[in-house]
């Protein structure tokens, strides 16, 4: 029997597992050891278990990642993989994000029922989405049709749009990729009309804080220009948002070391939308994304929870 090196805490939705998969596959080449060394244990978080309701009105953050943060806590597990979109602005102190794979594609992928572009929908048509900051962009390109709910997991959300329940939904393609599904996208929507979440199409790695047996072995995987970009739109989302209440949106670029920051907040119904543009050294990441919030903030008169 091979001895565990490391384990690996995830959610189990499909999504969740391969990501984990990838993480286990180059973590093992880097370390030399087989993947069986680094045993994955799948654990059930309260956002798995809500299915009916937005999550934003169910107790907001930290919804997938508080049975993770307990099992790395207790020692259960060394490492935690996560989809960068959904993890909390702020990590319980004894936590600490490790770092950030390469970054997948970032963009969202619109699926309309029967190939139908976004453009090509009839008046009254019906798209659904459960992101607040999907729904608000679609209102704001196509502000005839109407957004409704639509929760679960890809696969759920991707019958429902073959099924005939909506007329179009919205995934990010990195998901779409990871599950080998990208062929159902009906098309990849430009980061000029329809704007990323901050963190999507990463992958990232969370731990103890002060663990450096983990960190040094994480150490060859993580990417550094990844760690740029999110540092730069988690910085812009902990200004901007407390309770993801709100339409927000982010998306850093980074080419060697300068990076372009775009950050935008919205209404709801798409009916207004706030936004700042940072050019500036990725090493200043943090700071470019914070200063495009504060910024936003400065044309907001009623605050960010004004746009709710
Ligand atoms: N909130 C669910 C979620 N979290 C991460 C992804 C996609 C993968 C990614 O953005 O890295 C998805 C599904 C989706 O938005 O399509």
């Amino acid at each position: 029997m091979t001895t565990a090196i490391l384990t690996i805490g995830t959610r189990g939705s499909p999504l969740a597992l391969a990501q984990t998969h990838e993480v286990r596959r180059l973590l093992a080449a880097a370390l030399g050891a087989p993947e069986e060394a680094l045993p994955i244990e799948i654990i059930r978080t309260t956002g798995d278990m809500i299915q009916d309701r937005p999550l934003a009105e169910s107790g907001g953050k930290g919804l997938f990642t508080r049975e993770l943060d307990i099992a790395l806590a207790e020692g259960r597990i060394d490492l935690a993989v996560h989809s960068s979109k959904d993890l909390p602005t702020h990590l319980p102190p004894e936590i600490a994000i490790a770092g950030f794979l390469p970054r997948e594609d970032v963009r969202d992928a619109w699926i309309g029922r029967g190939g139908a572009s976004l453009a090509d929908l009839p008046q009254g048509a019906v798209v659904g989405t459960a992101s607040l900051r999907r729904g608000a962009q679609v209102k704001r390109l196509r502000p005839d049709v109407s957004v409704t709910l639509l929760r679960g997991n890809v696969e759920t959300r991707l019958h429902k749009v073959e099924s005939g329940e909506v007329d179009g939904t919205l995934l990010a393609l990195a998901g779409l990729k990871r599950l080998g599904l990208a062929d159902k996208a009906t098309a990849i929507l430009p980061l000029e009309d329809f704007l990323p979440a901050a963190g999507q199409g990463a992958i990232a790695i969370t731990k103890r804080a002060g663990d450096a047996r983990t960190r040094d072995a994480l150490a060859p995987i993580l990417d550094a220009a990844t760690g740029a970009a999110l540092a730069a739109e988690r910085a812009f989302l902990t200004v901007l948002d407390g309770s993801c209440r709100t339409p927000i949106a982010a998306h850093a670029r980074v080419d060697g070391d300068a990076m372009e920051f775009h950050g935008l907040a919205l209404r709801a119904d798409g009916s207004e939308i706030y936004e700042a543009r940072r050019r500036g050294a990725a090493i200043d990441a943090a700071r470019l994304g914070d200063d495009a919030a504060n910024e936003i903030l400065l044309r907001l008169p009623h605050g960010v929870a004004g746009l709710s």
